[in-house]
């Protein structure tokens, strides 16, 4: 058995997830058990500077450097901080916060980039811990988009031998993992891709609307209490991201603030109030959620389990629902696998299988070329590479 801690910080740019797990078995007997699971925000500066990066705005390398620092520094507190009072973990599976994504094909590029700031090496001098770090780098190189990289933790986690499954998350970017019935003994392949935007335009239109009092709308109950404008979201699912056949990814990038800007000058022809545009970027969410399962997928699956912080929208719950009546849609908390951590749980398991010598993509999600090892090891004086 081995302790491991997961670490990320996704889209949001909420905070970093940790999670602290025990980690048994290799792939077909994998066993994770959660011990401790905590989310540590970012000082309210580092943040803005994160989400100003990630929305394009010109630095130089000087502040890079300081940032990407700065950014390794909080993921190594994080670590120290989850084990505080529990026998001490061997290993960090940190992904570090994304910061620049591009994928390949959609940019008439061969190869994708994608940037993750938080130095691997940084956080294992600091917490004095094995660290790995960089998964998306090795997927990139073979081609591969570099996310979804879930996908095949949730193949091992999630499959079910009588019940085909969507997991879904729904962070600031939307992804799915489609587990056919009996996961990798079935015929049917694994496939998976990013959705599109999960909660990073409601976000942003919630900060504008509010005037910046407000970074989400708990609940979904502001967007309830609107009107969805369905001409728009037709309007909008036009658009080339959702057209696009898997293996695709995408990031803030395209789903960003010049979107929202875009989606609130259509908004303005149909005299929408705060709400309305809620409810419609709510129904732009779930709509192309199922919009991609019905283009993409063979067969609807037999239920859909959800993940990450939209899986709290009880607004955004209820419309996903709706539209994939009678699919029961449930979440992974429910079936046993934290819907709040899954993602921190994933890269500690993505680590402890790089340490094992096994691959960690999934080159029907990603569309690399190959499976490979994903990730960069980085020791310290006093840690020894272990498995
Ligand atoms: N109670 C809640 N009600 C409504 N929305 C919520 C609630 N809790 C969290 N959220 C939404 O979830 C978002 C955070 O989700 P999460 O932490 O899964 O994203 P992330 O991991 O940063 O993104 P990604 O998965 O794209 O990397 C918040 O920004 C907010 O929009
Ligand atoms: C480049 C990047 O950080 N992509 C994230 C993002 O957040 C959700 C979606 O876009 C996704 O597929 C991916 O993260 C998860 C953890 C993944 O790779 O599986």
């Amino acid at each position: 058995m081995v302790r491991v801690i997961g670490l990320i910080s996704g889209t949001s740019v909420d905070g970093i997830d940790a999670a602290f797990v025990e980690i048994e078995g290799s792939s077909t007997n994998l066993q994770v058990k959660l011990i401790a699971a905590q989310t540590y925000p970012y000082p309210p500066k580092l943040r803005s500077q994160i989400l100003r990066l990630c929305g394009g705005e010109s630095i130089s390398m000087a502040e890079l450097a300081q940032l990407d620092d700065a950014i390794a520094v909080e993921f190594a507190q994080a670590a120290l901080a989850i084990q505080e009072g529990l026998e001490p973990a061997t290993l960090i599976g940190s992904h570090g916060q994304t910061v620049y994504h591009r994928p390949p094909k959609q940019h008439q590029v061969k190869l994708g980039y994608s940037l993750q700031l938080g130095r691997g090496a940084v956080i294992a001098q600091l917490t004095n811990m094995t660290t790995i770090s960089n998964f998306r780098v090795a997927d990139l190189a073979v081609g591969g988009q570099g996310a979804p990289l879930v996908s095949r933790v949730d193949v091992y986690l999630l499959s079910h031998p009588t019940y085909s499954r969507c997991v879904q998350n729904i962070g600031g970017i939307g992804n799915v993992t489609y587990l056919p019935r009996n996961g990798l003994n079935s015929s049917q392949a694994i496939i998976g891709w990013d959705t599109g935007p999960g909660n990073s335009l409601l976000d942003l239109a919630v900060q504008f609307f509010s005037n910046g009092t407000k970074t989400y709308d708990q609940d979904g109950v502001w967007a309830s209490q609107g009107t969805a404008c369905l001409s728009l979201v037709e309007q909008w699912l036009k658009q080339d991201f959702f057209q696009q056949s898997p293996p695709k990814s995408t990031g803030r990038e395209l789903f960003g603030q010049a979107y929202l800007e875009q989606c609130l000058i259509d908004a303005q022809s149909y005299n929408l109030s705060p709400a309305d545009v809620l409810a419609t970027l709510t129904e732009l969410t779930t709509a192309s959620i199922e919009h991609s399962y019905r283009q993409f997928l063979s067969e609807m699956p037999d239920q859909v389990l959800l993940c990450g912080g939209g899986s709290h929208n009880l607004d955004l719950k209820q419309s996903l629902q709706r539209r994939l009546n009678p699919i029961p849609v449930i979440t992974t908390s429910e079936v046993g696998l934290d819907a709040d951590f899954k993602e921190a749980i994933a890269f500690a398991v993505l680590a402890y299988w790089r340490l094992q010598g096994e691959v960690g993509n999934l080159p029907e999600v990603t569309g690399a070329e190959a499976a490979v090892l994903l990730g960069e090891i980085h020791t310290t004086k006093g840690a020894a590479v272990i498995g």
